[in-house]
């Protein structure tokens, strides 16, 4: 007589709870998947009181991540003939073959084992025959599959990196980013490593998602044909709940990973302090204390990827004990329906008395069954990485948000409380022949009011020399002429930016050949179009008693980090030669010829006043004073005078 394999299920869990061990040890389990479901879902608040904040206000999976994911996707695949929908096109061309020759594989696997029980050599062979066939262009779908994963990953990250870079290096923003605003305190990271984390995270979803999707359809299908719609309904039904599970217990792993990027930011930053400040820090021998910062930000970085990684260990058990043993002990019992369900009469009479035709729809439906588990599981499981990939996309929506609204003038710092300049630019900026300034205010980005107002006019011919106490705002008065900070009022008249050439106390040598050194921002072509040979760039050298370097350095061609291998003055005196090689008609010259001798500092200006160049200088040396005509003095307490000198020469 057939049984209903309902009457089987009443019967186990009548067994499970029998006995008195059996009972506890029922209870115990409870207990512990509780306990690890509470583990994996609490949030040390006081380690994380924003992430706590966070998961009780944000859901992870949200309209607004769809629309910020969908917006990032449209800057990596711009169009349907673009090279990445192509190869997105391959991808899932690639991924329903390879589910189409598992399913082949999975009937011959069947064959094969029921030419073993018949003892049946030749078909046996075949079979093993038919198996060969398949595995090689099984291996080569697979292999390409991976190849164009990878190489999507890669598209995607230079698009991005383009797309962001473009909007990074317009304007003034890349300034804006690190001096006004501070929202993105790590940018060297955001643009570097998250953007590729990013990329390859979404190029895996793609085919982690869909790989599972078709393997659902095509399997689920072949599967009920073989036993009825019960069994795969049984193994999604399964599923389903589990992702349920899953989806409650699952702590904010987005938010996490976001904050995890940030710490390797910082870190990633300590390390570039200490290459950039190399010498400073030897000076100083402040090794220790370097060493102890590192060690500190590394602790909190590593104490970080630990609690994550706990977390992850109670997901993923949860995962296992559902989507892995859970599902295999489901799996079989579906597997079991042909012969033990309520319809395993008509499937046995089928049959007949060939006990090989069972073995082969076992294997033939286990192989299948199993590779839909497997498919199913990995959607459940997906979503762990879809809570990466939501930490890493509000990561880059975030850069690009803060990089549009830098473009238009916005930016988000602390300001000092109830300053009067912290609402909007008022000022009004006039292109002309000459530098005035006229009721303007020098504030700091964060609202502290160094100067009420100034008003004075450089017109070209009127050397003016800036004298006044450190942090008084000297520079910052050439920071809102080239319109770094912000104008809050007044009206400032300037000529083109390529007219005025600013020259730093410490200049900016970019890793390059000397020449670029000269004539940086432009290039060699630039500097030929303009009529300037290597010859004249020679000659400036000579002037500054720089043509020492460009013999042992190998010439003009010879590519170095000049940063490291030029002393202080030699570093000022080639942002020197940009003056002489760009000739503006107004020179700032901001304490820059500070590590420079004093004999050749005095020819230095002749000089440039000879070349018709009108010379701003910032400096503490009286002794420059004297190639000038006009003078601008600050107090340091927020007062100024502007007026001309006698005893110019
Ligand atoms: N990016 C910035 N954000 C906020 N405040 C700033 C920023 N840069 C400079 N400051 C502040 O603005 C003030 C004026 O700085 P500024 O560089 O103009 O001084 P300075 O007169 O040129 O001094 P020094 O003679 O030392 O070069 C200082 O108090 C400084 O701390």
């Amino acid at each position: 007589m057939n049984i209903p394999i309902d009457y089987h299920v009443f019967r186990f869990f009548k067994a499970a709870i029998s006995s008195k061990q059996r009972k506890i040890a029922l209870i115990g389990t409870l207990c512990g998947l509780l306990w690890i479901i509470r583990r994996s879902q609490q949030i040390d608040n006081k380690r994380f009181p924003e992430i706590s904040r966070s998961k009780k206000s944000k859901r992870v999976l949200n309209i607004d991540f769809i629309i910020k994911l969908c917006h990032l996707i449209h800057v990596v695949i711009p169009a349907w003939r673009s090279q990445e929908f192509i190869n997105l096109f391959c991808l899932t061309a690639g991924l329903v073959l390879r589910t189409i020759l598992s399913i082949s594989i999975s009937t011959i696997n069947g064959s094969i084992v029921k030419a073993i029980v018949n003892q049946d050599f030749l078909l046996f062979l075949k079979r093993l025959v038919h198996l060969g066939m398949f595995a090689i262009p099984a291996s080569m779908v697979n292999s390409g599959l991976e190849y164009i994963i990878r190489k999507l990953s890669l598209q995607f990250r230079q698009r991005m990196a383009l797309y962001l870079n473009e909007k990074y290096i317009k304007g003034l923003v890349y300034y804006q980013m690190s001096n006004l605003d501070s929202r993105i305190p790590n940018p060297d990271q955001r643009f570097t490593q998250d953007i590729e984390k990013w990329a390859n995270c979404l190029s895996n979803l793609y085919s982690n998602l869909t790989k599972p999707l078709l393997d659902i359809v095509l399997l689920s299908r072949k599967l009920s044909e073989l036993m009825g719609y019960k069994g795969p309904l049984v193994i999604i039904g399964w599923y389903f709940i589990s992702g349920i599970i899953i989806r409650f217990i699952s702590p904010p792993i987005s938010l996490l990973t976001a904050q995890e990027q940030r710490n390797e930011g910082i870190y990633r930053t300590l390390h570039t302090d200490i290459v950039d400040h190399s010498e400073e820090i030897a000076f100083y021998q402040g090794k220790e204390w370097e060493l102890r910062r590192l060690s500190q930000i590394l602790g909190g970085l590593v104490s970080h990827i630990k609690y994550m990684l706990a977390k992850r260990y109670f997901m993923s058990a949860c995962d296992n004990m559902l989507v892995k043993y859970g599902a295999v002990m489901v799996a079989y019992g579906v597997l079991g329906l042909p012969v033990f369900g309520n319809n395993s009469s008509g499937y046995l009479a089928k049959i007949g008395d060939d006990p090989s035709a069972i073995t082969r729809d076992f294997i033939k439906n286990s192989s299948l069954l199993i590779n839909l588990a497997k498919a199913v599981g990995r959607m459940v499981v997906s979503y762990k990485e879809i809570q990466s990939l939501i930490g890493y996309t509000s990561l880059i929506q975030e850069a690009d948000d803060v990089l549009d609204e830098l473009a238009s003038g916005e930016y988000k710092r602390e300001m000092i409380l109830d300053s009067e300049f912290s609402n909007s630019e008022r000022g009004r900026l006039i292109i002309s022949d000459k530098i005035k300034f006229e009721d303007v205010p020098i504030v700091s980005p964060n609202g502290d009011l160094l100067i009420k107002s100034i008003s004075f006019t450089i017109n070209p011919g009127m050397n003016t020399f800036i004298q006044g106490p450190n942090g008084c705002g000297k520079t910052s008065l050439f920071r809102i002429l080239g319109q770094l900070w912000p104008l809050f009022s007044g009206t400032i008249e300037t000529p083109p930016m390529n007219q005025i050439f600013y020259i730093p106390q410490r200049p900016y040598l970019p890793y390059g050949s000397l020449r670029e050194q000269i004539i940086y921002p432009h290039t060699k072509e630039q500097m030929l179009a303009q009529g300037i040979t290597d010859e004249n760039l020679e000659e400036f050298l000579k002037f500054l008693k720089l043509d020492e370097v460009l013999e042992k350095r190998g010439g003009f061609e010879q590519i170095e980090d000049w940063n490291d291998t030029l002393s202080g003055g030699q570093k000022q005196r080639i942002a020197i030669s940009r003056v002489l090689y760009h000739l503006p008609k107004f020179a700032i010259l901001d304490d820059c010829t500070s590590a420079i001798s004093m004999d050749i500092e005095g020819d230095i200006y002749q000089t440039l006043k000879n070349k018709g160049i009108t010379l701003i200088t910032v400096s503490h040396r009286d002794s420059l004073m004297k190639y000038h005509n006009y003078i601008l003095k600050f107090d340091g307490e927020g007062g100024w005078n502007f007026y001309k000198i006698l005893n110019d020469i």
